[in-house]
């Protein structure tokens, strides 16, 4: 099994380009199943979730072309809706997430959809309430089948609906949009969710020929049309690679330049960095982190503790929360870390405890952190990733820390982040893919 290890406690320099964004990707991808015409999608990132996503579309009859590195154009004209019965379908459907998001198009296309409850992350309980909710407004039936764990939906024809979302759900939203579009009449989602990649799915589907406003609100408009066409469409670079990117260099003191970020996309991300005291620089839309002995934690302005909490956006992103919370390990000052929306994101402070952090877990979604302000440097672990972002927090602890860390299970990581030990490597990084078991404890 691949493990990478690491020999830490190296500050790093140079220049680093984010990938294109995961969570984008799976939407958009998803969404070519709404035109019988080409869709050419750029700066699509090779790692495995994304991977998985097109194997799949290339199953269910999508003509998918490499035509470049990080360019795939698709047709889905010939689908073959028997794949939806298939062994292959429930094992592949199964492994990911983001294939939820195919029900949408195939229901609007087609009249009927199913999938195996999908995988992801382990953080908790990851209802799907939300999507089907949605579709059922459309006029869809929903059934889901508690033996096979398939949910299956079918409509002879969707029709527009006023759909109030029971929670503002990235992946329900881009469900139920890609549904609307093509739904007879009005539909409007109140409550969405509106991050930039649902903003950028809009925006592709607008240029498919679907007629959505209130792109970046949580009240969207949708006047169903009769059909979409092809477009071409360029992913915005991953904004929790980014925010991962700033914690690696505050944490191992590294002067880090990371490329063309979209930094108007970022919303609050790069503010609540600056809160944990990290300095930041916008050199044209390059953000430059200039290595920092130590960094101070702000509180608030009654001068009480801080604390970073999740939201749906424009609040701050669940999925880096981690990573904030191994940078607050070696900050000056405390901070709580509150993750609102997962339970079991926080489980992964185990490990930094035992590597030498200050933490109390105060429940399974508050976490206080004492910060070491790098008088005591973490100490290098054997550890295993639990999930996609904690697997990358531990990898930047390792990063800081004194001696040897090996970090299991990184197949996780791999899941989000593009060839991740290479990249490091080129910014100086000691850090190698190893083939080893865990130690059984
Ligand atoms: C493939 C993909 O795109 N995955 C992302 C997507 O997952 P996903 O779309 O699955 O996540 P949801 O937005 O549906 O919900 C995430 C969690 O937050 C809770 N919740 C959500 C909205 C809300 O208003 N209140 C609330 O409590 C949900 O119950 C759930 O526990 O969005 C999550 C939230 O940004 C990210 O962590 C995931 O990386
Ligand atoms: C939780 C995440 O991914 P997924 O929703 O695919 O599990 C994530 O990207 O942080």
């Amino acid at each position: 099994m691949n493990a990478f290890e690491i020999n830490g406690g190296k500050p790093l320099r140079g220049e680093i380009i984010p990938q294109g964004a995961k969570n984008e990707a799976l939407q958009v991808i998803s969404a070519v199943l709404l035109t019988e015409e080409q869709v050419i999608i750029s700066n699509v990132p090779d790692i495995k979730d994304v991977n998985k996503l097109i194997e799949l579309l290339g199953d269910l009859g999508v003509r998918v072309e490499h035509l470049k590195k990080d360019t795939y154009s698709f047709q889905a004209k010939d689908i073959d809706l028997d794949f939806f019965m298939s062994e292959q379908f429930k094992a592949k459907g199964g492994s990911l997430r983001g294939s939820i998001m195919i029900v949408g198009p195939l229901l609007a296309r087609f009249g009927k959809a199913s999938i195996p409850k999908p995988g992801g992350d382990k953080i908790g309980r990851r209802r799907l309430d939300t999507h089907f909710l949605g579709f059922e407004k459309l006029g869809a039936k929903f059934n889901y089948n508690s033996k096979t764990n398939f949910f299956n939906v079918d409509a002879s024809h969707l029709k527009g609906a006023y759909i109030l979302l029971d929670e503002a759900s990235v992946t329900g939203t881009a469900n139920v949009i890609m549904a609307a579009v093509l739904a007879k009449g009005i539909t409007t989602i109140y409550n969405a969710a509106c991050e930039p990649y649902i903003q950028q799915l809009c925006k592709m589907l607008n240029r498919m020929g679907a007629k959505i406003s209130g792109i970046g609100s949580n009240l969207l408009n949708i006047e169903g049309v009769e059909k979409l066409g092809g477009t071409e469409h360029r992913l915005l670079p991953d904004m929790i690679e980014i925010g991962s990117f700033i914690g690696l260099a505050a944490m191992t003191g590294s002067e880090i330049t990371i490329k063309d970020v979209h930094y108007n996309e970022l919303g609050i991300i790069p503010d609540i960095f600056k809160r944990m005291g990290i300095r930041l620089k916008l050199r044209g839309d390059d953000i430059y982190i200039p290595s920092q002995p130590h960094y101070e934690i702000d509180t608030f302005i009654d001068g009480s503790i801080l604390t970073v909490a999740d939201a749906p956006w424009p609040g701050f992103t669940p999925d880096l929360l981690s990573i904030v919370l191994v940078v607050a390990t070696q900050a000056k000052g405390n901070v709580m870390i509150h993750q609102k929306m997962f339970e079991s994101r926080l489980f992964f402070v185990d490990k930094l405890i035992d590597m030498g952090a200050q933490i109390i877990l105060c429940d399974p979604h508050r976490a206080t952190v004492m910060g070491l302000d790098k008088q005591v440097q973490l100490r290098g672990i054997e550890m295993t990733s639990p999930d996609i972002r904690a697997g990358v927090s531990l990898l930047i602890a390792a990063l800081s820390a004194s001696g040897r860390s090996i970090i299991h299970n990184i197949e996780q990581i791999e899941r989000g982040y593009q060839d991740i030990d290479i990249r490091l490597r080129a910014l100086g990084a000691d850090i190698k893919r190893i083939n080893t078991m865990p130690k059984q404890h």
